[in-house]
């Protein structure tokens, strides 16, 4: 990856594009397809055979009117009947055979290069920059790698693998048209070369229309997702009336870009009937007076090929008819293939030539170090500090004082705007994958549908079950597992909400401690957790620090007080900095937050 692009990409959000994601909007459908073929390299594979099982299809169902005419021709020859009729069938087996064929291959093809860009697509979304993925909203990546790509699946079934067989049969049609007799393919020909260039122009605007459907289709899932994610809430303050009063604008507005896609799509649809009409009637009325101009004892063309020449006029105009039809879907199918496109093409946040992080515990320093979120003021001013190797360090101060934006300056989910930050000595926008290396425990922490071991587990997926009792054991958390229904089996619940947040902790601390991480910041919970929890909370944190530098955000006077030394954050600045005796006994802000801890706490 490009260096500039690396900086862009940990310079924070400031510096990072306002289209967070890969812009592939600009680009017409050549270069998206060339695009979806680099992404996809599936669908390169054998596709000259897939084309020539598309002309052979194509083949096949225009052979079987020439062979009506070669038995016409030869004034009903009982000779000439009998291998016609095999011919003729014969290219009926064909088409047939070789429709079946690009069916199946084409399908597979096409499905299996879907599932990987899904694949590929989630991949994007675990490695893509923090700063991107906090900001871009998880629905809309979640539409993205589902629906967005169900349109392309959509497409198929619905007709995007006649739409191959149809521009062959097409262009066969065209070719033989020519040899009967170019005097009338010539309007044919003029006629859709007319109607092509005038749906240029539809079709961009069937493009754009599409294009912002699907982003306000998004926005509307958004909307929707949140509104039952926050269900519970929505209920207990009563604000089912405003959460409705949004959800309906979201929805009235996806509604009405959907039917703004309608008028493109019938300006469309009509012009291609109008040019088929006419292009119909000119063969069929110029094909009678072609044939008998000059004279008519002599026609230019016989009655067999007046005749095959209104079956290849069939044969040309319904597959115009279906190919016209099917570009306003193929619009569709475009536009959502290009929005999982803009994802996976997204740049990867992992540097593959990224510095290791040195081994053992990590020394955190940071120099002159500022920041602040896209559009918004400084949120931390010219911070200098540094943490020991093993030190446990707690991070204190009032609500929005720039506590978590620190922490998330250490895991790389916002970049300086100024300053240098280094683990270990190496600068962070230099360093590789930090998984299992840094680790956050937030405070209240994501868990999977399934059990404690199964959660624990996740923080090395090498471990056994045996190793998940060891960790709980040396965390002191076997009294806690025994207070459980089913111990390590107990189920968590969706997003772990069969646990309180205290619980979750718990889980996620045990998880960080099979880890092993040389880094561990742990963001304590600030509602209430009960007296036993939070001894098992502190238990497990203190356990987890040994061997290992750990920086508490700590809320309550307990955490910091544990700590080796407490940083304090006031409005962005580190204002003080040093043990929580010294600090105590010290006027300043530290002091003014313990006293008004202790007289909260009694
Ligand atoms: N994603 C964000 N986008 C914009 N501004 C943000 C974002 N996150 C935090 N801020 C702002 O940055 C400032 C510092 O916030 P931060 O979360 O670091 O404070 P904090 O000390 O951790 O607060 P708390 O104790 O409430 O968690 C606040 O003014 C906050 O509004």
């Amino acid at each position: 990856m490009l260096p500039a692009v690396r900086m862009i990409l940990w310079r924070g959000s400031a510096a990072v594009s306002t289209e967070l994601l890969a812009e592939l909007r600009g680009i017409g459908p050549r270069r998206l397809v060339a695009t979806a073929v680099r992404v996809s390299p599936q669908l390169r594979q054998g596709l000259a055979v897939t084309l020539l099982l598309a002309l052979l299809a194509g083949a096949g169902r225009i052979i079987a009117p020439l062979t009506v005419q070669h038995v016409i021709d030869s004034g009903l020859d009982p000779d000439t009947v009998g291998p016609s009729i095999a011919v003729g069938s014969a290219a009926i087996l064909l088409a047939g055979g070789s429709s079946l064929l690009l069916n199946r291959r084409l399908q597979s093809r096409v499905e299996s290069a879907l599932a990987g860009l899904r694949r590929a697509g989630l991949r994007r979304v675990h490695d893509m920059a923090a700063s991107t993925a906090d900001r871009v909203p998880s629905a809309d990546l979640v539409t993205r790698l589902t629906s967005d790509l169900d349109q392309v699946t959509t497409f198929l079934q619905g007709g995007g693998i006649q739409f191959l067989t149809n521009t062959a049969q097409l262009l066969i049609a065209t070719g033989i048209l020519l040899v009967y007799g170019w005097q009338l393919a010539v309007p044919v020909l003029l006629i859709t070369v007319l109607l092509l260039a005038a749906m240029t122009r539809t079709q961009r605007l069937i493009a754009r229309r599409f294009d912002r459907a699907r982003r306000d289709v998004s926005a509307m899932q958004s909307a929707v997702a949140e509104s039952v994610l926050g269900g519970p809430l929505i209920r207990a303050t009563g604000t089912q009336a405003r959460t409705r009063a949004r959800l309906d604008v979201a929805v009235d507005r996806s509604r009405d870009s959907l039917i703004g896609t309608l008028n493109p799509l019938h300006a469309n649809a009509s012009m291609g009937e109008l040019a088929i009409s006419t292009m119909t009637v000119t063969v069929l009325l110029g094909g009678v007076w072609f044939a008998l101009a000059g004279s008519p004892a002599t026609p230019r063309l016989s009655p067999g090929e007046v005749v095959a020449m209104v079956f290849l006029v069939t044969f040309f105009v319904r597959p115009l008819q279906f190919v016209v039809q099917s570009l306003g879907e193929a619009q569709n199918a475009l536009t959502g293939w290009r929005r999982a496109l803009e994802l996976v093409t997204t740049p990867s946040a992992l540097l593959p030539d990224g510095v290791a992080l040195p081994a053992g515990p990590v020394g955190v320093v940071l120099t002159g170090v500022s920041a602040r979120y896209a559009g918004g003021p400084p949120v931390l001013r010219d911070v200098s500090v540094r943490i020991e190797p093993g030190e446990h360090v707690a991070v204190v101060g009032r609500t929005g004082s720039g506590k978590s934006t620190f922490a998330k300056l250490l895991t790389r989910r916002l970049g300086a705007e100024a300053g240098r930050i280094e683990l270990s000595g190496v600068p962070v926008e230099r360093l590789g994958d930090l998984a299992g290396r840094v680790v956050i425990v937030p405070q209240d922490p994501f868990l999977f549908d399934g059990t404690i071991a199964h959660n624990v587990l996740l923080g090395r997926a090498s471990s056994s079950r045996a190793d998940v009792s060891r960790i709980l054991r040396r965390l002191g958390l076997q009294e806690w597992l025994a207070t459980l229904p089913e111990g390590l089996d107990t189920a968590v619940g969706v997003r772990g909400e069969g646990l309180s947040i205290g619980e979750r902790q718990l889980v996620a601390l045990a998880r960080t401690a099979l880890a092993d991480p040389d880094l561990v910041i742990f963001d304590e919970a600030t509602s209430g957790i009960d007296p036993a929890t939070d001894a098992a909370v502190q238990r497990a944190l203190t356990s987890l620090t040994e061997g290992r530098t750990t920086i508490s955000i700590a809320h309550r006077m307990p955490t910091a007080a544990s700590a080796d030394r407490v940083l304090v954050f006031a409005d962005g600045e580190l204002v003080q900095s040093g043990s929580h005796d010294v600090l105590v006994a010290e006027p300043g802000p530290y002091a003014a937050l313990v006293t008004a801890w202790t007289q909260r706490a009694s």
